[in-house]
């Protein structure tokens, strides 16, 4: 089994008996990759499944290495996941103790959780955002704050489920910016297509299987060519 990057081998995950994911096989060693299909195709299942949140029927799973499933302390790690609702993610009253949570998860002494959430809240021009409530917090800033959060933890690869729906323009820019200006390896769930043009490689699932993997310049074109011939089929 490959200990780098993203290794999935055979991979099967069955929700009541029905193969959410089946038999899903790649290995991604690059910085930017793109998760892309319908509606139900499988990519938040497959994000929850790299992430360790749920547990695969057969086959094997390495993030850098890590069994995630069986090593949940190095998985916090080596994987974060930002979900598709920040309403899901964030538990705490302040911002500053939102961010800190995952640093004393990985043993770290409040003290020093506390100092690096003061810190990467400075860097992203947040710094008054420290003592501030979570709850008066718009939606795009609750999206930003649970961006710090996984990113505090410096985990080697990240997952976005959909970072831009529902965000105004100004937040998506800078969401954009602050994924973009990533050094680690990032696995984007979108339905935008654009998003996805200058990213290394793009993943296509289609009924828990993969119906493409290359570069967005070959995958891209064949996906929005085949959702065409299927919106046609279900036009009146
Ligand atoms: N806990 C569950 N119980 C029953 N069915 C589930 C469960 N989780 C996922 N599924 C089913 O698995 C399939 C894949 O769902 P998933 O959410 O992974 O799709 P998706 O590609 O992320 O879709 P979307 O683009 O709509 O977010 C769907 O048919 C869904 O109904």
């Amino acid at each position: 089994m490959e200990t780098s990057g993203l290794a999935l081998e055979n991979v099967v995950l069955s929700v009541h008996g029905k193969a959410v994911l089946n038999n899903v096989s790649f290995h991604a060693d690059e910085k930017r990759i793109g998760l892309i299909g319908a509606n139900g195709s499988g990519k938040s299942t497959l994000a929850r499944v790299i992430l360790g949140l749920l547990q695969i029927n057969s086959g094997e799973l390495r993030v850098h290495g890590v069994d995630i499933w069986k090593d949940r302390k190095a998985a916090l790690k080596t994987v974060g996941m930002l979900f598709q609702n920040p309403d899901h993610q964030i538990i705490f009253p302040t911002c500053e103790e939102e961010i800190a949570f995952g640093l004393t998860q990985l043993g770290q002494s409040k003290e020093k959780a506390r100092r690096a959430a003061l810190e990467i809240l400075a860097r992203f021009g947040r710094a008054d955002w420290a003592s501030r409530s979570t709850h008066d917090l718009s939606q795009g800033q609750r999206h930003f704050l649970c961006l710090l959060s996984v990113l505090v933890m410096q985990p080697k690869l990240l997952v976005f489920d959909e970072p831009y729906a529902g965000l105004d323009l100004p937040t998506s820019i800078q969401l954009h910016r602050s994924i973009d200006a990533l050094e680690q390896q990032v696995v984007l769930i979108t339905h935008d297509m654009d998003v996805l043009a200058d990213f290394d490689r793009v993943i296509w699932l289609d009924h828990g299987e993969i119906a493409g993997d290359g570069k967005p310049s070959d995958i891209i074109p064949k996906y929005i060519a085949e959702m065409t011939t299927r919106a046609g089929e279900t036009d009146a």
